[in-house]
């Protein structure tokens, strides 16, 4: 099983990659690895578990963090219908966004960061997402909150970027500028 110790931290170098494309259909191994980042999530969910371990409460896991750099992210959460979302997917791609963006109000984190790091992260309010699932299945998603901005910063890990490298470093408070309204969104701690 995944623990904290397989999660790389910011400074090593697989995080700063550009994950490679997943050959589909997945090696018998890809999909190991892609099964255990969902079981992370799911271990670090149960709070037996997630204390038994030492398991940071995890709502998405991107392949770089447990330093492999292939196109995979699992994500367990809920979507804005409160809809379960527990996916393993393939080469996820965000295929189209709205102008408006939103942010989380409490800021990020991110389980490859120790420390605090304040600002908003501005993101996309609603994504059209294509992947292919662990089952081998291509699904086209469409997301907006909490879930949205969840499969944003997992994206973002496999193309090398940090969720402060989005923060205005001159102003980390700042409205984003959208054209309409910003969605800010609490924390559920569900
Ligand atoms: C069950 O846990 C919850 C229930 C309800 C609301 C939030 C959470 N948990 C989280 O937001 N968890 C964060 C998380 O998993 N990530 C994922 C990550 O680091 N991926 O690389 C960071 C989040 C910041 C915005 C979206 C994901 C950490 C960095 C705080 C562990
Ligand atoms: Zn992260």
């Amino acid at each position: 099983m995944i623990t904290m110790d397989d999660i790389i931290r910011e400074g090593h170098p697989t995080l700063r990659k550009i994950a490679d494309p997943v050959s589909l259909p997945a090696s018998k191994e890809e999909q190991d690895i892609l099964r255990s980042m969902v079981e992370y999530l799911i271990n670090s969910q149960d709070e037996d578990t997630a204390a038994q371990y030492g398991l940071r409460p995890g709502v998405g896991l991107a392949a770089p963090q447990i330093n492999v750099s292939k196109k995979m992210i699992a994500v367990r959460t809920f979507d804005h219908n409160d809809e379960f979302l527990e996916l393993g997917l393939f080469n996820p791609k965000i295929i189209s966004h709205s102008e408006e963006t939103t942010y989380l109000e409490s800021g990020e984190g991110c389980l490859s960061v120790d420390r605090m790091v304040e600002g908003e992260v501005p993101r996309y309010a609603r994504i059209k997402v294509k992947a292919t699932t662990l089952e081998g299945e291509e699904i086209t998603l469409r997301l907006k909150g909490f879930a949205a901005i969840v499969f944003q910063h997992e994206i973002d890990h496999l193309n090398g970027i940090m969720f402060y490298d989005r923060i205005d470093k001159s102003d980390p408070f700042k409205e984003p500028l959208p054209p309409k309204e910003v969605i800010k969104i609490s924390k559920f701690h569900g």
